[in-house]
């Protein structure tokens, strides 16, 4: 019997090339209820060169997981498709945070750390120090707001970390979980009594096995790649992979949304919204972990409980702008808004400044609501109010007057999973649930081990590998 892949998202579309890695013999149906694969990444030119990004942008090289990425592009052949931003390009070097009126440049050196520079009160280095007096508090988990605060101080969690927060899962920093982003720091603290022993205890510490590098893995650190993209955008890697599995034989069933899953004897049912069902011996859940609580609520009450409970999804307008002046002043990869401004941008990105296209003016992007989504929007705002709200907030914060002759706007409905306090406990739970239950289901996806590009292809890999 098939293995069943549900979603084709990039981890689906993942799940899917690594089964037939693995296993090439194996019969592979993907289940997908739009009418094309990819899921949140879509790219699209522009008539003249400029590439709009609806979601994701730039993939991170480093780490384990950064370079099992760069390995799966070789195996695409994409790699020569790869534009890289490299350690002294401005978008690597510069990012801004809009507070208190203005725009201000974050320190992205070691020298930066010992200067005084607004918005905060005194050199970043002064608040890192408090770390050394600050008492260890013995806690499970908590907010890396609190987290921070705690041992950096109130101006490090508003000025600096919010605005991560928001630039990286539209998220609050109040209620969104210190091992989201920082679980090593955190397990310092709780280890060795603060951040800064644990950091130098862990310099004396045996160093972890290499990883073997891939021939672009050892391009991207020789070149010092910082974050890099595709020629035609990020979705060249969702096209390719899809191009891959079905020259593979992999089935893709297009428009079929699964209602309701059912497991029984160490077989699941899908039940489609065509009243069409579909048996395999073991499925992957490439879905967001509150659609799949949906599905299987009637027969597993306590799993579904636990997967709607995993993340509450935020929503994120993207508007993307072209103008034919070149007005950007100061070039960077862009600027987040600090949450304490309470405007409805949380960020801008300077997409020409990251991957310039001769002769396109200024391309940029703006993200908004997030977390404040309803609060700033309601429920189903219209496209033009969009579009007239980030206008008119990119000529406020950028201090210019400028309008767009090219645009596009998408409400990207729920796109953000939020690894709230209390997150990894609740994975646990999950995980203990199917292996007590033997329920032949394995997940993967932005729900579970991470949001980025690469913590996503990373899950499918792991949760397909020992089927
Ligand atoms: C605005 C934005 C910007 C981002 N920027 C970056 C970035 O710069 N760098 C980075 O590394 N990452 C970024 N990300 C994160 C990254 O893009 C996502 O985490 C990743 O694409 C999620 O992939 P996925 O397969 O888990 O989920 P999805 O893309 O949500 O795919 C799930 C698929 O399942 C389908 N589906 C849902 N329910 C059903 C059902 N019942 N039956 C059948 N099919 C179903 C959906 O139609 C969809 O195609 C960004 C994300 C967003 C939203
Ligand atoms: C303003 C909103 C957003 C911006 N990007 C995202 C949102 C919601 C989404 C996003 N950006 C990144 C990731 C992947 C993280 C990962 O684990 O790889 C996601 C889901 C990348 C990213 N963006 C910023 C940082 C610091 C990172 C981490 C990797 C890196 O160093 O590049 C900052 C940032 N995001 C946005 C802006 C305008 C900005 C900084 C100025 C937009």
């Amino acid at each position: 019997m098939s293995k069943v892949i549900l979603g084709g998202g990039l981890g689906g579309l993942s799940a899917a090339y690594y089964l037939k890695k693995f296993s090439p013999n194996q019969a592979v149906t993907l289940i997908e209820s739009s009418s094309r694969t990819g899921g949140w990444i879509k790219s699209s030119v522009q008539e003249n060169g400029a590439i709009f990004e609806q979601g994701p942008r730039t993939i991170r090289p480093r780490g384990d997981a950064g370079a099992n990425t760069l390995q799966l592009i070789e195996e695409l052949n994409l790699s020569d498709q790869i534009v890289p931003i490299t350690s002294g390009h401005p978008a690597a070097k510069n990012r801004l945070i809009y507070a208190n009126g203005s725009l201000h440049l974050l320190p992205s050196s070691l020298t930066g750390l010992f200067r005084k520079q607004e918005p905060f009160s005194k050199p970043l280095i002064l608040h890192l120090l408090n770390d050394l007096k600050a008492r260890r508090k013995e806690v499970k988990d908590e907010s890396i707001y609190d987290f921070i605060g705690r041992r950096f101080g109130s101006e490090v969690a508003d000025y600096l970390i919010s605005p991560l927060i928001c630039g990286i899962c539209a998220g609050n920093a109040k209620e969104i979980s210190v091992k989201f982003l920082m679980k090593q720091l955190f397990e310092y603290e709780q280890k060795h009594g603060s951040v800064s022993k644990g950091l130098l205890t862990s310099l004396f510490a045996k160093s972890k096995r290499p990883t073997v590098l891939c021939e672009t893995a050892l391009r991207a650190r020789s070149e010092k790649w910082n974050i890099y993209s595709f020629k035609n955008g990020c979705e060249t890697l969702p096209i390719a992979l899809r191009n891959n599995i079905v020259s593979n034989g992999v089935n893709i069933k297009f428009n079929t949304e699964c209602t309701e899953i059912i497991t029984d004897k160490g077989q699941v049912i899908l039940n489609l919204f065509n009243n069409e069902t579909i048996k395999c011996d073991h499925l992957v859940g490439a879905i967001p972990a509150n659609v799949l609580g949906r599905l299987l609520q009637k027969q597993h009450p306590e799993l579904a409980q636990c997967l709607k409970k995993l993340t509450k999804n935020v929503s994120v307008a993207v508007v993307n702008l072209l103008f034919k002046e070149n007005f950007i002043k100061n070039p960077a990869f862009g600027l987040l808004v600090v949450p304490k401004e309470q405007l409805p941008v949380l960020g801008v990105i300077y997409d020409s400044c990251c991957f310039p296209v001769e002769n396109c003016g200024t391309v940029l992007t703006v993200m908004m609501g997030g977390y404040w989504f309803e609060e700033h929007f309601g429920t189903n705002p219209q496209e033009n109010v969009l579009l007239d709200v980030a206008v008119k907030h990119v000529k406020r914060i950028l201090n210019c007057d400028h309008d767009p002759f090219n645009y596009k706007v998408n409400i990207l409905k729920q796109c953000l999973p939020q690894y709230v306090v209390g997150h990894d406990e609740n994975l646990d739970l999950i995980n203990g649930y199917i292996r007590t239950h033997k329920l032949p289901i394995s997940l993967c996806g932005a729900s579970y081990y991470g949001v980025g590009i690469n913590d996503v292809i990373l899950s499918a890999k792991n949760a397909v590998k020992d089927l």
